[in-house]
């Protein structure tokens, strides 16, 4: 006689996975993004060499709405409550780590993800680790293994194929309508009915072969080396700015918002930059920007450093004035749930934040996804790092395809066509990087 069949309505006992993470210091492997096998979805967070790479995944965490910074934050120190962890180096992104991106909307239909990679491979401060984790069942079996033992470093990659042949098109809003809605937001603020609003626009890349987000992470690192070069889900990108960086009870935030196109004449290029310098509409929107980190972190800072002016950083496309806030964290508060206070600063919604996002929904015309939202990665204290996804586009459920995002902050007194050219030129280091 067979089995009866189980009672539908039974309640099934499901506990929790449990993470299993083993780390290991290695030798210099290479490069971290040429260790990215072909294949399987990259994560990326690296900069000047140093960061984490990872590939596979042993957890994931998909929230989506108003409560999704605090919902994945929750899911994480559940994931983390039951862990087996077993950590041989002891630095900032050893143990098991989560990298993450959020969407910019509450009302985004694009989920927010945290996600585990089954390999993380990390370099700081000339040491290499390795950390492997796996998710079992929680129970008493699996609480006394732990993955091993852990082989060496893994080996560089060769090469993915050469990019293809890659066709823009118009995304959500064509040029000169987005010049128009530009103009219309410039009337508002000069209205007085904000300060500052940062309208998007995004095109449409079609490649004839399908996309490699390996090659894009390597073109961009190189060409950017002062940026932060991510991939997290097919979001793909080289930000400039850091919305939040923790370690231990420092934080600290670079702020972008003020932007010059380069000429690639550097004598020109040198005397644009003192113009950027001394740019009041310039200074008046990377000020706004500013306030709104230092707002947002004063609550949790037991004091802050905030210079008095901003630099000028050089990228190869762009010049940005920007400032480094830092201060001294009075809680044991993690990264993320810092992110989540910061997000959207006034480098890409505006001020005051609640009518620059009503108006970014009234007329930017499309859904931001990812882009401008919080990407980078926390570890199981709770230090991270998250920069603002921006430089970036979205690979498409068709591999050929990618979303393209670019933005510029708007004031009284903002010209459209400049801001349309600058828009261009924030789409460089994507363009570029697909061969396009
Ligand atoms: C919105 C973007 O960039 C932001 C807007 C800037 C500006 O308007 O000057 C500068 C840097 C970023 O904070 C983007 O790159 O898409």
């Amino acid at each position: 006689m067979s089995a009866p069949a189980p009672d539908p309505v039974a309640p099934v006992a499901r506990p929790a996975p449990r993470l299993v993470a083993r780390t290991v210091e290695i030798d210099d492997p290479g490069p971290l993004l040429g260790l990215l096998p072909p294949g399987a979805e990259p994560f990326s967070w690296v900069r000047r060499g140093e960061g984490i790479v990872g590939w596979g995944e042993a957890a994931r965490l998909r929230t989506t709405g108003p409560g999704r910074f605090r919902e994945a934050e929750r899911g994480w120190r559940r994931l983390l409550a039951g862990a087996v962890v077993r950590d041989d180096v002891g630095l900032r992104g050893t143990g098991p780590v989560a990298f993450g991106s959020f969407a910019f909307a509450d009302a985004s239909s694009a989920a927010s993800s945290l996600v585990v990679p089954a390999t993380v491979v990390g370099h700081r401060e000339g040491r290499w680790w390795l950390t492997r984790t796996t998710t079992g069942e929680s129970g008493p079996s699996i609480g006394a293994t732990i993955p091993g033992p852990v082989s060496g470093a893994p080996p560089q990659q060769p090469d993915g194929p050469p990019p293809g042949t890659v066709v823009f098109a118009d995304g959500a809003v064509s040029s000169p309508d987005w010049e128009s809605l530009v103009g219309r937001a410039v009337a508002r603020v000069e209205r007085g009915e904000l300060d500052k609003v940062v309208l998007a626009r995004d095109l449409l890349a079609r490649s004839s072969t399908p996309v490699d987000v390996r090659g894009l992470l390597r073109r961009l690192a190189a060409a950017y080396p002062a940026t932060w070069t991510f991939s997290v889900d097919g979001l793909v990108g080289a930000t400039p700015e850091m919305l939040v960086r923790t370690q231990v009870r420092l934080v600290a935030s670079r702020v972008l918002a003020g932007t010059i196109r380069r000429t690639g004449d550097d004598a020109h290029d040198l005397a644009l930059a003192a113009s950027l310098a001394r740019s009041s509409k310039d200074l008046g929107e990377h000020e706004y920007a500013v306030r709104s980190v230092v707002e947002a972190l004063t609550p949790f800072c037991a004091g802050t450093n905030v210079p008095e002016s901003p630099f000028v950083l050089h990228l190869a496309n762009v010049m940005h004035l920007a400032t480094d806030v830092t201060g001294v964290l009075r809680d044991d508060v993690s990264s993320l749930r810092l992110a989540e206070a910061l997000h959207p600063s006034a480098a890409v919604c505006g001020t005051p934040t609640a009518a620059a996002a009503a108006l970014i929904d009234e007329v930017e015309g499309m859904d931001r996804g990812r882009y401008a939202g919080p990407v980078g990665w926390l570890d199981s204290d709770g230090d991270g790092e998250w920069g603002i996804a921006l430089r970036c586009g979205q690979v498409g459920d068709d591999p050929h395809e990618v979303r393209l995002f670019a933005g510029c902050g708007i004031v009284a007194g903002s010209d459209p066509a400049a801001e349309l050219a600058e828009s261009a030129a924030k789409f460089v280091p994507m363009r570029d990087a697909l061969g396009g």
